[in-house]
């Protein structure tokens, strides 16, 4: 890994605090995508985690999935899949959905994939910009696995997770919650 990308990544970052008897700080990831740089070595940089994996689709979740998976998938030379959450105006076509354990928000969030977009013998991997809990990873992976496909791991710029949760979704990140 790049220490010049993990030093940019780490000084572009801000905890800001929302006030309103919020009670705790939350995360602007804002810089991160306004840095050219930063936006130009992501993408290889999580791909370079899983290369030897040879991923055949990235996997994402809205909304900030939606801006770090393509830059993986161009990277990798592979296509990009939209993973929806569910409660807004329904996709019209077959999807296939997971219902994932609270997140760290504590919201159970419903999780669904277009099905034809997934196909047997895919091998997927699964991109998000920050794993916590891992329940929206996990249920990425379930809607992979029931699609036929196989999931190989999980790229995050950002691993917040428990060693247990990191090894049972193979996470791979840049950072530690730690470092920033
Ligand atoms: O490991 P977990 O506990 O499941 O948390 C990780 C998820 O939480 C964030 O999404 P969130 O919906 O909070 O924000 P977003 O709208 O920026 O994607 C992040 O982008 C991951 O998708
Ligand atoms: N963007 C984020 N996604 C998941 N967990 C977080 N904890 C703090 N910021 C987060």
């Amino acid at each position: 890994m790049s220490s010049d990308l993990t030093t940019e990544l780490i000084g572009a970052f801000r905890w800001n605090d929302p006030g309103h008897d919020f009670p705790h700080l939350v995360s602007d990831l804002s810089g991160w995508w306004r840095s050219p740089s930063i936006l130009h070595a992501l993408g290889p940089a999580l791909a370079g985690l899983f290369v030897a994996e040879q991923p055949t689709v990235v996997v994402a979740p809205e909304v900030t999935g939606f801006v770090v998976g393509p830059l993986v998938a161009i990277a990798l030379e592979v296509g990009f899949v939209e993973a929806y959450k569910g409660g807004h105006a329904p996709v019209a076509e077959p999807m296939t959905w997971a219902q994932a354990a609270p997140d760290h928000k504590g919201r159970r969030l419903s999780l669904g994939v277009r099905t034809r977009q997934l196909r047997p013998g895919d091998r997927a991997l699964i991109v998000d910009d920050w794993i916590t809990t891992g329940a929206q990873s996990r249920a990425l992976g379930e809607i992979v696995t029931a699609c036929g496909a196989v999931p190989v791991g999980t790229a995050a710029i950002v691993a917040e997770c428990t060693p247990e949760v990191a090894a049972e979704l193979r996470v791979r990140s840049i950072l530690r919650a730690e470092q920033l």
